[in-house]
């Protein structure tokens, strides 16, 4: 059950955003034993977001998973996902930063995982 929260501060067509969330589903298979049949998506454009003081194109990732995946698939996680807002978005991939959580308490459905 993972959870991938984009904010940008680009505004992105309804079009855009369910690429997005397909590139997404497919991006979150470089995690060991997840899929898109447990990832909910959420996408935030027209966010008001600066980097290095400037609000030229940017974007903040948070992905939240259930256990401790190897650190070595964050890497690929991070690669693929700055791809993605590259070619989606055209957001330079140095203008973007990705945020990894680990909870071992994931509740669905009335009761924890
Ligand atoms: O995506 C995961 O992390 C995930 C899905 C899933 C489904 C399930 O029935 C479990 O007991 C654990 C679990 N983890």
């Amino acid at each position: 059950m993972p959870y991938i929260d984009l904010k940008t501060n680009v505004t992105v067509s309804e079009e855009k955003k369910t690429a997005l969330k397909s590139a997404l589903g497919q991006a979150i298979t470089l995690l060991p034993g997840k899929s898109e049949q447990w990832l909910m998506v959420g996408i935030q454009p027209d966010y008001s977001l600066w980097f290095q003081g400037s609000d030229a194109p940017a974007a903040m990732i948070h992905v939240e998973v259930l256990g401790a995946p190897n650190p070595s698939a964050y890497e690929n996680m991070s690669a693929k996902l700055c791809e993605i807002c590259a070619a989606e978005l055209r957001i330079p991939q140095n203008r973007v930063y990705v945020c990894y959580s680990e909870t071992a308490n994931w509740g669905w459905n009335g009761s924890n995982f």
